[in-house]
């Protein structure tokens, strides 16, 4: 189903890394921004995700920050539970992020057709991703958007954390006090604006917890300002239908995770003390870290690899406007070198 485009002149392999050392495949995704295919890498036939931004939209919607910022973000990490860059490149009127490819889709949509994803799956989803967490804490970087459309799955079921657009290093001894993430997932020291650190990604690990083994968000309204008052102020009931499923651990877990003081929330003690606390937790009673760390415990849920484990309609736009595609061939007749001047002037800002 992959297509691809010729070059006149053979290809140098050696030289930089460009699109042309890639053969294009189908569809994966649809982002704010551009599309997410399947490419194969020319060279050993190496299958990745590449991610394409259009540069014109990034400008029109003031993301030229973020999205240089996620780019270098993703080029000093490196870890088995997050989706890592492997190569990046731009032409006249794109940018291209070479990532780990995810076959198995994202936990947004394998929830939402399943109304809970389960206890053990829940339980095995936190317990990869705090690997990730505490690698990009060590780095001193926060996530901050943590939640269900962020966590991608491999091929085998393995979680994967993604989307670093909001991510950003933190200083020794300093706080950050933007606003930034999804109102749901957000923690009450973000809300509050008083300066907060790490600790708000735990706090969002939790409520997507919460999410997914209850089957609905534990801080609710219908404008963000309710759900933010909600976060400020309630304490969360566990639905009776889902809740008498789960386990004392299970509940006791999401719900310190979801403390609203940071200094009192589970996995919230400095450098890897944190990790300790939560990884000792009853919940987890009986895992085997090392092996989780490898990458080698069995996933709960292996996805189909005859599904397409996205929504495809994106696809299915592919084949309505071909213009649109993204081929080889540089474009032509439009005001590209414009363009780039001002992404650089952007980015220099
Ligand atoms: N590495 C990957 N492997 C497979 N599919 C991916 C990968 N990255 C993203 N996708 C798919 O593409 C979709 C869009 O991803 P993308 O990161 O572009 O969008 P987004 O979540 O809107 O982020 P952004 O805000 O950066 O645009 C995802 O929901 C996912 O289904």
């Amino acid at each position: 189903m992959g297509f691809c485009c010729c070059k006149d002149e053979p290809i140098d392999l050696d030289s930089e890394v460009d699109l042309y050392h890639f053969d294009l495949h189908r569809a994966v995704g649809k982002g704010a921004f551009g599309k997410v295919r399947v490419v194969e890498h020319k060279r050993d036939g190496q299958l990745y995700a590449l991610k394409y931004i259009n540069k014109k939209s990034i400008i029109a919607m003031k993301a030229v920050k973020n999205t240089v910022q996620e780019r270098r973000l993703l080029e000093e990490i490196n870890h088995t539970f997050i989706v890592n860059m492997r190569f990046a490149f731009q032409d006249d009127e794109n940018c291209f992020m070479v990532l780990d490819l995810m076959l198995g889709g994202d936990l947004r949509f394998h929830y939402e057709r399943k109304l809970t994803l389960g206890e053990d799956a829940v339980r095995f989803y936190i317990a990869e991703l705090s690997s990730a967490i505490s690698y990009l804490h060590s780095q001193r970087i926060v996530h901050r958007d943590i939640k269900p459309d962020n966590v991608l799955l491999d091929k085998d079921g393995h979680a994967h954390l993604t989307d670093f657009n909001v991510a950003c290093h933190i200083e020794h001894g300093k706080a950050l006090t933007s606003v930034a993430g999804t109102v749901y997932y957000m923690a009450p020291e973000i809300i509050y604006r008083k300066g907060y650190t790490f600790t708000s990604d735990w706090w969002s690990l939790g409520v997507m917890a919460f999410e997914l083994l209850f089957g609905r968000r534990p801080f609710r309204g219908k404008k963000s300002v309710e759900v933010m008052r909600s976060i400020m102020h309630d304490t969360p009931e566990i639905p009776e239908a889902t809740g008498h499923m789960a386990s004392a651990e299970a509940k006791d877990c999401i719900m310190r995770l979801i403390e609203k003081s940071p200094s009192k929330r589970l996995a919230c003690k400095p450098k890897g003390a944190g990790l300790a606390e939560l990884r000792a937790h009853a919940w987890f009673r009986g895992y085997d870290w090392e092996k989780l760390d490898k990458k080698a415990m069995q996933p709960p849920f292996v996805p189909d690899p005859k599904k397409l484990n996205f929504d495809f309609s994106h696809e299915l736009d592919e084949y309505m406007a071909p213009s649109e595609l993204l081929t080889h061939q540089k474009r032509k007749n439009r005001d590209v070198n414009k363009l780039s001047k001002e992404m650089r002037q952007l980015e220099e800002e």
